[in-house]
């Protein structure tokens, strides 16, 4: 009951929810001012000259701020939660009120300095130096006038002081909100970087660093993820681990480098090749794991011969020389119940009969198998 009605007035949008209770702040500030005013009026400290208009204006002004924000009339100007313009009515109604309360116009003046306190936090610098320069010349109207129109009761000495001590509070309180400003500042920079280190850390945490590809973790995690999924559905899938054959030759052949730059090569027609639902991960030195879902063997098989022949085309060159690389790949098809280790497992079984079988072959854990020939 007390939520719905919460959402009916500060509405559902967090923005505006904030906007509103810090307008109904300022309102309920203002309510309590109202209220000390007539209080003195009554108790006969001041003779009650303008105290209703100033009530009046008081009330259709902030109320009138408030409506706006609420109906979003303020959503496109630059400050959308009218902070500057709300402080500033504020401001000028406490200023009048220093001036009609007569002898309790000390209270005005403690009221203005709690609604500086609670507007210029939010502000920036310039916005701050401009509601504080307003304060000091609306309330230095009110205490000259004062001290000229009733010295009896606004003695101007007192005014002077008052006015003096108006400065330094001023400056003091612009003082603390520029600190707060640059700490506030300092505090989102600091939270871009580390958002920006987040999302470098899950880069390294998940992709390996010389292809790119998702590395054995993350690799790991996927392939438990899509067994756990396999449980729930008739959806089955299947697993290739490709092998770089003789890699140790190519690196004594043609350098560490050109061994670098053929496995980037060999990642890339791996991406190329795949659909958009399934994975490619380096799962160590030169050995890459393939996820094919929603795929049974045959499909699978046929996949990762595509991969085998277009890395075997894959023209490298080293210096001077050029030269090729082939892969040797063992496939499986998920099994029901089994783990993701029992499947990487049979794969590698299948990926072992292939290089026996003299490399640049698909094997599967079934019989069937597709050769270069
Ligand atoms: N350039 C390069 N070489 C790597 C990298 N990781 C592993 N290797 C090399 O890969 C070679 C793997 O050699 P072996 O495990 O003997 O296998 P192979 O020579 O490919 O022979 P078969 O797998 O039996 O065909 C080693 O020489 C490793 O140093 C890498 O990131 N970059």
């Amino acid at each position: 009951m007390l939520r719905s009605l919460a959402d009916v007035v500060l509405t559902r949008d967090a923005k505006q929810r904030i906007r509103l209770a810090h307008s109904g702040l300022a309102s309920a500030l203002m309510v309590v001012a109202v209220v000390l005013m007539h209080v003195m009026t009554w108790l006969g400290v001041n003779d009650g000259t303008g105290l209703w208009a100033w009530t009046a204006v008081s009330a259709i002004g902030l109320v009138s701020m408030f409506i706006t924000i609420r109906l979003g009339w303020s959503a496109r100007l630059r400050d959308p939660s009218l902070t500057v313009l709300q402080l500033m009515y504020a401001v000028g109604c406490t200023a009048v009120a220093y001036r009609i309360a007569g002898a309790g116009h000390g209270t005005p003046l403690l009221m203005v300095a709690l609604v500086l306190m609670f507007g210029t936090f939010g502000l920036r610098r310039a916005q701050a130096w401009l509601v504080g320069s307003y304060t000091i010349a609306a309330f230095g109207i009110a205490m000259y006038t004062g001290a000229v129109d009733r010295p009896d009761i606004y003695d101007p000495v007192v005014q002077a002081a008052y006015f003096v001590s108006l400065i330094l509070f001023v400056c003091g309180l612009m003082a603390v909100s520029g600190r707060v400003a640059a700490m506030r500042q300092r505090l989102r920079v600091q939270k871009s970087e580390l958002a920006e280190a987040l999302d470098r850390i899950s880069l390294l945490a998940t992709r390996d660093e010389l292809t790119g590809l998702l590395n054995r973790r993350a690799m790991t995690e996927l392939l438990e993820r899509e067994r756990q999924r396999s449980q729930r559905s008739a959806q089955g899938w299947s697993v290739a681990i490709m092998d770089v054959d003789h890699f140790k030759q190519t690196n004594d052949v043609h350098g560490h480098a050109a061994g670098d730059e053929a496995l980037r090569k060999v990642a890339r027609v791996c991406e190329s090749l795949v659909r958009d639902c399934d994975a490619v991960s380096r799962w160590g030195g030169e050995e890459f794991v393939l996820l094919f879902r929603d795929v049974d063997a045959p499909a699978a098989l046929a996949a990762a011969d595509r991969v085998r022949a277009s890395v075997a085309g894959v023209a490298l060159t080293s210096g001077n020389a050029a030269f090729n690389i082939t892969v040797s790949i063992g496939v499986t098809a998920y099994r029901r119940g089994d783990t993701v280790a029992q499947t990487l497992s049979r794969a590698d079984g299948a990926l072992y009969q292939a290089k026996l079988a003299g490399r640049n072959r698909v094997e599967t854990s079934r019989a069937s198998a597709l050769d270069s020939a």
